[in-house]
């Protein structure tokens, strides 16, 4: 469905050449739901442009639905469907309107493109709406209406940039159910990019994270936590120099762990099978008097798996990229 090699696109900025997308390979197969994850400023957006045909690659091929980005744009852009991150509908036409507009436009029926767009208003909570302009909508339902409209003529590939931003939570579900509908109904193959963690883990079978316009990593969300990020054992001591003593403990007894930090009086270290670890490791320090107050593992996140690859948050990471940007 998309093959890329080398896929590379640099940007010109104040005279400065800025690489956005460093050469990456992408394989993703029919019916795959696979989701980029990364933080502001990863090239998510630009990678999903070139895909879709709406920037020209500097270096690399790609080719999406069997076409090459490079010369045959037109015949992506009718087989696919783009939700982009800004509003695409026109702000004076009516919500129905528009999406039937849309439907026609990629050669649905009259009758098919009105049923569609009920269909649709109804699963995104709009009904009510349906005769408004869409410049009088809130943020949130504008989103919506966008979203529709990139369903509405069922493409076989869908393209969503960040679809869950600035949609309440019912609405995340609704959109999850509609992806999930459009899958088991045509086998629809979804491409998504998100900075929200709990949204690629829940609905994605294979996460690309993509940092600095690399792919650092791939796999299913458990594949990625097992092999990446190990459990997150948490113990709290009398104080802060115990955890530090707990920590060169941890340090000399247990070669697995890893990212062992403590902040106050507790004690933070990531080990393979955690269930087990953290009665032994309890045993051994109480066996040196350290007496823990409090423990707890807990199943790694992706920010864990991306704490592991990067040294980083996903969340530390997204605010020094917006701190950048608001310097520069
Ligand atoms: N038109 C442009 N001119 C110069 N630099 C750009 C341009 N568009 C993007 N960039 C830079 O390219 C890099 C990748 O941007 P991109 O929008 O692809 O990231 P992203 O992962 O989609 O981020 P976000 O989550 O914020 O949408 C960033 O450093 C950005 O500042």
């Amino acid at each position: 469905m998309i093959h890329t090699r080398g896929l590379a696109r640099d940007y010109r900025a104040k005279k400065e050449i800025v690489t956005a997308v460093k050469g990456i390979d992408i394989d993703v197969e029919p019916g795959e739901l696979v989701a980029f994850l990364g933080p502001n400023g990863a090239g998510k957006s630009t990678t999903l442009r070139m895909l879709t045909t709406s920037l020209r690659p500097s270096r690399g091929t790609a080719t999406v639905v069997g076409h090459d980005v490079h010369t045959q744009a037109k015949r992506i852009r009718g087989k696919i469907g783009y939700i982009g991150q800004g509003n695409g509908a026109g702000h004076n036409h009516r919500i129905l309107d528009e999406l039937v507009d849309h439907g026609r436009f990629y050669g649905l029926s009259s009758a098919e493109s009105k049923r569609r767009a009920g269909q649709l208003l109804e699963n995104f909570g709009l009904t009510s709406q349906a005769r408004r302009a869409i410049g009088t909508l809130s943020g949130g339902q504008r989103r919506r209406v966008d979203i529709a409209m990139g369903m509405m003529h069922r493409p076989k590939l869908l393209f969503l940039d960040e679809p869950s931003t600035g949609l309440d939570p019912q609405n995340r579900v609704n959109l999850a159910e509609e992806i999930g509908r459009l899958r088991s109904e045509l086998g629809m193959t979804v491409f998504l990019t998100t900075h929200y963690l709990e949204e690629a883990d829940q609905l994605a079978e294979r996460v690309m994270i993509i940092d600095g316009g690399a792919v650092i990593a791939e796999g299913s969300p458990t594949e990625l936590k097992a092999t990446l990020a190990g459990d997150r054992i948490r113990i709290g001591l009398a104080d802060e120099m115990a955890a530090k003593a707990a920590a060169v403990f941890v340090g000399e007894h247990l070669p697995t762990a890893r990212e062992t930090t403590v902040e106050d009086a507790t004690l933070t270290t990531a080990v393979d099978n955690g269930e087990a670890t953290l009665p032994k490791l309890l045993r051994g320090l109480d066996s040196v008097g350290l007496e823990a107050r409090s423990a707890s593992v807990r199943l790694p996140t992706l920010d864990d798996v991306f704490l592991s690859l990067t040294g980083r948050t996903l969340r530390d990471a997204d605010q020094a990229a917006q701190t950048e940007g608001s310097q520069g």
